[in-house]
């Protein structure tokens, strides 16, 4: 497979010097012409002509689909089903749907058709009932008189206790099947649910819809963007928010699938895969979790609906009638008119081969494209009107926009045609939206429940249930992305599905801007850390309160204990005094200090300390307690720290826990608090790694004590109703509840308090695997 940073070191190497010195230099006003003469350079290299073939030519396609892989897979997959290999043959019958042409036909039958009732079968075996019934459902889409179809959906249904649609079903095979020995089977079939329910007069159900539609209040809050001082454009509220307010809710301008979620996630709404994958009718490489999500990615297919001209089976008019509300019911919904954003990308290299945000800068440009076709407007590459940061760039990453913009537009110009015109100017267009992409975009997280469960032992099996973030996809929301960021955000972003949703946090005052983490939290790292994080990412320098004023937490959070035995204060290093010092300092930040709104008694000590010292000469000296001012010799406290901290993160790795491991790490614990602040993370860190290690070895009260201990840090770092600690807790009362505790309750109402403050009504759509939210112990 072609991959994108072999293509792109290749064509680098192969530019002039002068070439590359002129881009470096670039600006937003100069990029058409460095864009031009690198485009009127590449159109002269074979190589790069190669390249393009490769990636947008569908003969070249590594994703096309192919009669004999699927008949391979298929027979593969019988065979798997006969050995009563179920899961194997789910397998091979998904690789079987992702290769099988769909205007294929087999033995007189469509090949998708018959792969899906295939697997199907397996489904049923695997007790998978409702997707053995989408299955069956999809094969009855594609072809309305496949009886088998009729009677692998009546076994679905009488599994799942629908006898009514099950006798229909079996009713609506038994007219459409030809063999002898088929109709004895339905009959038999038949004669089984009617003699079991002793009644003949079932009246079918409504087809049930399995989606289930999530709506929390979007509250009348008038929001307004305005100028700000220090990060351009930002919003703010015209009246108070109330805490937990629901303001935002966005579909995406466009998204896509991360890379490593590819063979995991349905490629339009970011959900698990089910059983029952839906593969792109086109491709091999997309894969969906139900034919409503391909068909959004897709477009409507009309190929899809020709085996529809059936045979007509001589069908009583009640039957007649069943068959119409199952197929219409199939369909429903099928109606989409947003753009196909996979249309254009279907069945060529290039959406695999390049990166992501490049990716998604072509459904950028497809959907413009297609708007304006509708519009009958001639195409010219968007402007999303959001910020971008070309000028911050380093000449590298100049270099990079370049000639992944000239690929992508090439690519694009394969399947659009002349709707791509490729000149200097919209190439120098593209550049700007894939910087804009690069600011403005938004990883799509989704929860996963991450329960461990330890091997059976004479302890018992224990879990403990940890929130797990998976970074499903990558997203432009034109609104979202005029929030700016700090590192003490007061609005919460999350996905359901696709869906953005903002909700405030904390009560926010009208006129007070609203602002979202972009990823660095205060309590997460320190000031330094995330103001290079901020940097490297986003190319901007944060001027968030959490970066401009002192906190309790940047100052403890990398820290070490004082020598003095009885002083609590705080003893920096180097990399972290230096941020401190700026904060304290009016004259290099601009922002004065303001004791008085500082929350913690800690920090309002050390601060008004300072406060009183920096007319004098003191100032925060790496080394020095901030408190007493005993100095200590950080280098070797670090060393012996780092020392303490392998052997405890060890503790996991080994297959076995052994007492002796686990004695040594509670020393190198001990060793750990002796030399750092008691409020330093990596002491929480350990903490928690310790809880785990009881935890496995069935020592539930210590892996307790552990867990709790870990907290209690975290809400010093992060504060008390941080979603952090939500998430913590959830460890905690998964032991509490092992342990049979009373507390487990306590923690119960601690959860639901900050889950719903960060989550509102979408908290059990969010997280339906946590128990701790319901009140069943
Ligand atoms: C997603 S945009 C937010 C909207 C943007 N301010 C605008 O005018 O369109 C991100 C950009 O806003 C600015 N920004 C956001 N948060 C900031 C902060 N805490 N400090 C400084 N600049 C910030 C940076 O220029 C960043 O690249």
């Amino acid at each position: 497979m072609v991959q994108s940073c072999l293509l792109m070191e290749k064509l680098k190497s192969a530019i002039s010097q002068t070439l590359i010195l002129s881009i470096s230099q670039s600006n937003p006003q100069t990029l058409p012409n460095t864009c031009s003469s690198l485009h009127h350079f590449f159109n002269q290299l074979p190589q790069f002509h190669q390249m393009i073939e490769d990636l947008a030519h569908t003969n070249t396609s590594l994703f096309l689909k192919n009669k004999e892989s699927a008949s391979e897979f298929k027979l593969k997959g019988n065979s798997c089903f006969s050995n009563g290999e179920n899961s194997t043959a789910l397998r091979f019958y998904t690789q079987a749907l992702r290769v099988a042409p769909r205007d294929v036909d087999v033995m007189g039958k469509n090949l998708v058709a018959t792969l899906y009732v295939n697997r199907a079968a397996v489904l049923q075996k695997m007790g998978l009932f409702l997707e053995s019934l989408r299955d069956c459902n999809r094969a009855i889409a594609i072809c309305r008189s496949y009886s088998k179809a009729w009677y692998r959906r009546g076994k679905a249904n009488t599994s799942m206790g629908n006898y009514a649609d099950a006798v229909c079903d079996l009713k609506v095979s038994l007219c459409m099947e030809r063999s002898i020995s088929g109709k004895k089977q339905i009959e038999g079939e038949l004669k089984l649910i009617l003699g079991q329910n002793n009644r003949e007069d079932f009246t079918p159900d409504v087809i049930k819809c399995n989606e289930t539609d999530i709506h929390d209040q979007l509250q009348e809050i008038q929001l307004q963007c305005v100028e700000t001082e220090t990060k351009g454009r930002g919003m703010v509220s015209l009246t108070d928010i109330p805490q937990a307010t629901l303001l935002h809710a966005e579909e995406p301008y466009a998204a896509i699938v991360s890379k490593n979620c590819r063979e995991t996630h349905c490629h339009f709404c970011f959900k698990e895969l089910p059983a029952d994958i839906v593969p792109c009718p086109s491709c091999s490489m997309a894969l969906y979790c139900s034919q409503l999500c391909q068909i959004h990615a897709r477009g409507q297919d009309q190929q899809f609906h020709t085996n529809n001209h059936d045979i007509s089976f001589d069908l009583s008019s009640d039957l007649e009638n069943y068959v119409a509300s199952v197929t219409k019911a199939i369909f429903d919904g099928v109606n989409i008119k947003q753009n196909a954003e996979h249309k254009h990308e279907c069945g060529v290299n290039w959406p695999a081969a390049l990166p992501a945000e490049i990716v998604l800068a072509g459904r950028v440009i497809a959907k413009s494209i297609e708007q304006n076709r509708h519009l009958g407007e001639s195409s010219t590459i968007v402007n999303l009107e959001l910020c971008h940061n070309y000028l911050q760039l380093d000449p590298e990453a100049k270099l990079e926009l370049h000639i992944s913009s000239i690929v992508l537009l090439k690519c694009l110009h394969h399947y659009y045609g002349y709707d791509i015109p490729l000149h200097g100017d919209t190439i120098s267009q593209c550049v700007l939206l894939l910087s804009q992409i690069k600011v403005n975009s938004m990883a799509i997280v989704l929860m996963r429940s991450a329960d461990s469960v330890d091997p059976p032992s004479s302890a018992g099996n224990h879990t403990t249930s940890t929130v797990e973030q998976v970074r499903v996809g990558q997203a432009i929301y034109l609104a979202g992305s005029l929030y700016n960021h700090s590192c003490k955000p007061n609005i919460h972003t999350y996905f359901l599905s696709r869906t953005l949703y903002i909700r405030a946090i904390d009560f926010v005052a009208a006129g007070h801007p609203l602002e979202l983490s972009y990823g660095p939290q205060v309590g997460q790292w320190s000031c330094n850390q995330r103001q290079s994080s901020l940097k490297e990412q986003y190319a901007f320098v944060c001027s968030c309160t959490g970066c401009s004023q002192l906190n309790l937490s940047d100052l403890v959070i990398n820290s070490f204990r004082c020598l003095n035995r009885n002083c609590l204060g705080v003893v920096l290093d180097s990399s972290v005094a230096s941020y401190e010092q700026n904060k304290v300092n009016p004259f290099s930040c601009g922002l004065p200090l303001q004791v008085g709104r500082l929350k913690h008694d800690e920090v309002k000590r050390v601060a008004s300390f300072l406060c009183e010292e920096t007319a004098s000469t003191h100032r925060i000296e790496p080394g020095f307690c901030m408190s007493c001012g005993a100095f200590r010799v950080l280098e070797a406290s670090n060393a012996a720290v780092k020392k303490a901290e392998i052997c405890i993160e060890g503790l996991l790795d080994s297959g076995e826990l052994l007492t002796a491991t686990l004695s040594n790490a509670l020393k190198s614990l001990d060793l750990l608090k002796s030399a750092l602040h008691p409020y330093n993370k990596r002491v929480a860190e350990a903490e928690d790694y310790l809880a785990q290690a009881f935890c496995l070895i069935g020592e539930l009260q210590r892996s307790g004590d552990h867990c709790q201990a870990s907290i209690k840090i975290l809400e010093k770092l992060y504060g008390d109703d941080h979603i952090v600690i939500g998430n913590e807790m959830v460890k905690l009362a998964s032991i509490q509840l092992s342990l049979g505790e009373q507390d487990v309750e306590e923690s119960r109402n601690r959860i639901n308090m900050i889950f719903s403050r960060h989550y509102g009504s979408h908290v059990d759509a969010i997280f339906p695997h946590h128990r701790f939210l319901k009140r069943v112990v």
